[in-house]
């Protein structure tokens, strides 16, 4: 049963997305933990509309990313006024708003930069599209990588990487070559216009703090899984 302290449904001749204007001010006042739910959310509401669900609350939708309804409720209260208290939340709304917040409603151009084993399995991978991101081009040094078509994107030599930025104009690049060259790159993505570097190699990038870095750090996240396991015992 939907928790009475949920939001209703939004009529569907209400305009359920925030404006660019909304969005920003709702960027500004999200703190990162929240941002992290709000993508969590996001992906499992994506699963829940493929399924036919058309309203969820927020004691469902919290037990499906493991948070408390008051969590889920205080996240999308973040997002604006999406609804009144009553029963739920619309499924395809909360898409709208939170895709809205997380720049999802846009459709981002991203390039990637090294084609290795890591790099190979991104382009393969068909998640990114979905969510707004477009993987336009990807780069690599191999002779051998280069001009190999993978996932349906040609591998270009990495000399070209300035001409690249300069026909695609893109927002994002993957950045998933050896630690020692992730430096030298990321230095000329930016000089080409890049602002938000996705960084797989293990090394911290000096950067204007104009230009946002998200590091993934596969062997970071296993040490904070096993310091958490060791606190269980
Ligand atoms: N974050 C994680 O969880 C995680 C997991 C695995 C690997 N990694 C890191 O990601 C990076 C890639 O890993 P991998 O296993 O694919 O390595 P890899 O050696 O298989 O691939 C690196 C690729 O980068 C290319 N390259 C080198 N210099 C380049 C340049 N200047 N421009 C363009 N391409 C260049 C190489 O030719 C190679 O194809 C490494 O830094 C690795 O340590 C991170």
């Amino acid at each position: 049963m939907p928790d009475s302290s949920d939001a209703a449904p939004i009529p569907d001749d209400e305009s359920p997305s925030l404006s660019a204007s909304d969005a920003a001010i709702s960027r500004r006042n999200l703190p990162e933990p929240a941002v992290g739910r709000l993508s969590l959310y996001y992906r499992e509401l994506y699963r829940l509309r493929d399924a036919g669900t058309h309203s969820i609350n927020s004691r469902e939708l919290g037990k499906l990313v493991n948070v408390s309804p008051a969590v889920v409720r205080r996240d999308l209260s973040a997002l604006g006024t999406i609804g009144r208290r009553g029963v739920g939340y619309t499924v395809e709304l909360l898409i709208e708003a939170i895709g809205g917040v997380l720049g999802s409603g846009h459709q981002w151009q991203v390039i990637l930069v090294g084609v290795g084993s890591l790099g190979d399995a991104l382009l393969r991978y068909r998640g990114f599209e979905r969510l707004g991101f477009r993987l336009v081009s990807a780069l690599d040094a191999n002779p051998d990588r280069i001009g190999t078509s993978i996932g349906g994107v040609r591998v270009r030599d990495a000399s070209e990487l300035a001409q690249v930025l300069s026909d695609f104009s893109p927002d994002l690049a993957i950045l998933a070559v050896p630690a020692e060259k992730a430096g030298e790159v990321a230095g000329e993505l930016v000089a080409g216009g890049i602002t938000g570097i996705l960084n797989f190699a293990p090394t911290t990038l000096r950067l204007s703090s104009a230009i946002a870095v998200v590091n993934v750090d596969l062997a970071s996240e296993l040490q904070r899984l096993a310091f958490s396991v060791q606190q269980r015992k």
